[in-house]
């Protein structure tokens, strides 16, 4: 596809390593002037982002937009959304998949971009609330005749991250007497702890699993089985399942319920489809998730322009780029100033990493240039109290993308010294920003600042399921728009591979020992050992 340009090759991509040589240096005395951060400012779906504090010039902006025009990102980014293959490896065995989970919120025009896949949603959606509604007026019920009032989600990686995180984001929006829970770790302590908290025979287990074929999750499931039935339960009442169309778990004999995912939705973006839709509906609404889809489908439309200060996401994309690829940044901090927040971050990990995490181009060949940074983050404040020295004051320099709201969920706050919590908060945020960027002299080099660290602000009123979303589409649209700069294949995962195929083996291993003995202490290792002694001498595969 004539899309597939090697990055080195892009002419944008000579001028921004010459521009490179002297960025913008945001602590130079004038390097902050109202101007400047006015005139640094995107507002989009809701969303205003301050890119004030980035160290970019009108010359490092103009180039930028080049980059972008050059490299075709807007037009990859609308043929994807409309279906176009960008899943593939040209010359190489892939999954030569289309990537469509913006499909899953196009669900608002009677024009959508992909037409089967979005009617597909839509079916899906409509499955979903006549579940709802049955639940809600107990046409479906336990066995003693009660609603249901808690839903566990068994899933993990893009089956959990994504749903959980959206899931914590919005808590604020639960309906009353409902509430959803997470399982995701083969760790037995992770289901113990979360079922030794519940009513199991008010409970609805969704197992959520696109390949249907996840160790962790299919374990987990059948340790959820049998603790429904050791509660006197039947699980044939209890288990609902989403998976991919024709997966393994995709049997309705074994679940009350069965809601589809499809090949083209990679699981680190499946959020806005029934992977995440069926928890976060029974808890939140089903409206509140419409609400979100729609937050979603705002911003993938904002994807479209070409003009980068009108496009969110791909104005994200290109500093991003700026700054791993040009100013050489190896890591970028997620910092919600929002307790809600808090598993955004980790969800971003996934999304970002194993999107990006990649050293093959679109073509099979290995990459020149970096790809995707090192994602990690916190909430603020608490992360002043834990990692800042490091962004202030540390050998290595960490680009930080601050998120805040102007309001809190709750509306509960309390005004101290003049001030209420929220504008603490905010205030906090703002100052972290500033005092990265300008730093501050002293004659004590240990209480120096040398500043010059770069930040962008993104904010918003309130987080609700609408902004959820537009900041879930926003994140995973620069991503993919990062990935389509790059030229790499951010929609496959490979590299999870080889770690669980020897997991297997070392498993084989271990259940080698007799039937029932009491495992020794030492038989992981030797197990290890073993395997490792096997895999030295092992052929490497053919493909
Ligand atoms: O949803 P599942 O098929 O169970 O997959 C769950 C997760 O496991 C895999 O290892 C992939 O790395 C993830 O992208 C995926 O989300």
């Amino acid at each position: 596809m004539d899309f597939f340009k090697n990055f080195a090759d892009i002419k944008a991509v000579q001028k921004l390593g010459q521009l490179a040589r002297t960025p913008y240096n945001l602590a130079a005395s004038t390097a902050l002037s109202p101007k400047r951060l006015a005139a640094y400012r995107a507002s989009s779906c809701g969303f205003d982002f301050l890119y004030g504090t980035q160290q970019v010039d009108t010359q490092v902006m103009q180039a930028l937009q080049e980059l972008a025009n050059q490299a075709r990102l807007v037009e990859q980014f609308k043929a994807m959304k409309s279906g176009a293959v960008m899943n593939k490896i040209i010359g190489h065995d892939s999954e030569d998949r289309q990537v469509l989970h913006t499909a899953c919120r196009d669900i608002f025009t009677n024009k959508p971009l992909a037409p089967k896949e979005t009617a597909q949603a839509k079916e899906q959606l409509d499955r979903l609330k006549k579940f709802l509604t049955d639940l809600d007026n107990g046409t479906i019920t336990n066995q003693q005749g009660q609603p249901f009032n808690t839903m566990v989600q068994v899933g993990i990686g893009g089956s959990d991250l994504g749903p959980r995180a959206l899931y914590l984001a919005l808590k604020r929006y639960c309906q009353s007497g409902r509430k959803a829970c997470f399982i995701a770790n083969v760790d037995p302590d992770d289901a113990a702890a979360v079922l030794a908290e519940l009513d199991l025979s008010r409970t609805l287990i969704n197992v959520v699993s696109k390949s249907g074929t996840t160790l962790e999750t299919l374990t987990n499931e059948e340790l959820v089985r049998s603790a429904l039935t050791a509660a006197g339960l039947d699980p044939a009442c209890h288990m609902i399942a989403v998976t991919g169309a024709g997966s393994p778990m995709d049997d309705p004999d074994k679940y009350l319920a069965a809601f589809h995912m499809y090949d083209y939705i990679g699981g680190r973006y499946s959020a806005t489809s029934m992977v995440g839709g069926v928890t976060l509906a029974f808890a939140l609404g089903y409206d509140n998730f419409l609400e979100l889809l729609r937050g979603a489908n705002a911003m993938d439309q904002a994807g479209e322009q070409i003009n980068i200060k009108e496009n969110l996401p791909l104005l994200m994309a290109l500093l991003g780029i700026w700054n791993r690829n040009f100013l050489g940044y190896n890591t970028v901090a997620i910092l919600p100033y929002s307790q809600a927040l808090l598993r955004f971050p980790a969800h971003l990990q996934q999304c970002d990493m194993e999107s990006n995490g990649k050293q093959v181009s679109r073509s099979g060949e290995s990459v020149q240039w970096k790809t995707g940074p090192i994602v990690w983050g916190e909430p603020g404040t608490n992360g002043q109290h834990a990692f800042y020295q490091l962004l202030h004051q540390g050998s290595e320099i960490v680009p930080a993308e601050f998120i805040g709201f102007r309001q809190s969920q709750y509306q509960e706050d309390i005004t101290i010294n003049g001030t209420t919590s929220q504008q603490k908060l905010l205030a906090n945020m703002l100052a972290q920003s500033l005092a990265l960027a300008l730093g501050r002299a002293h004659e004590n080099p240990n209480k120096s600042f040398t500043g010059n660290r770069p930040s962008s602000l993104l904010l918003a009123d309130r987080l609700t399921p609408y902004s959820m979303g537009a900041l879930l589409a926003l994140y995973e649209n620069k991503i993919a728009m990062q990935g389509f700069c790059w030229n790499i294949n951010s929609f496959d995962q490979e590299g999870v591979q080889l770690g669980k195929v020897l997991a297997n083996r070392i498993l084989s291993e271990l259940a080698k020992e007799k039937e029932g003995e009491q495992l020794s202490p030492d038989s992981p290792e030797l197990a290890l050992l073993r395997v490792a002694d096997l895999e030295k001498d092992a052929p490497s595969p053919k493909h």
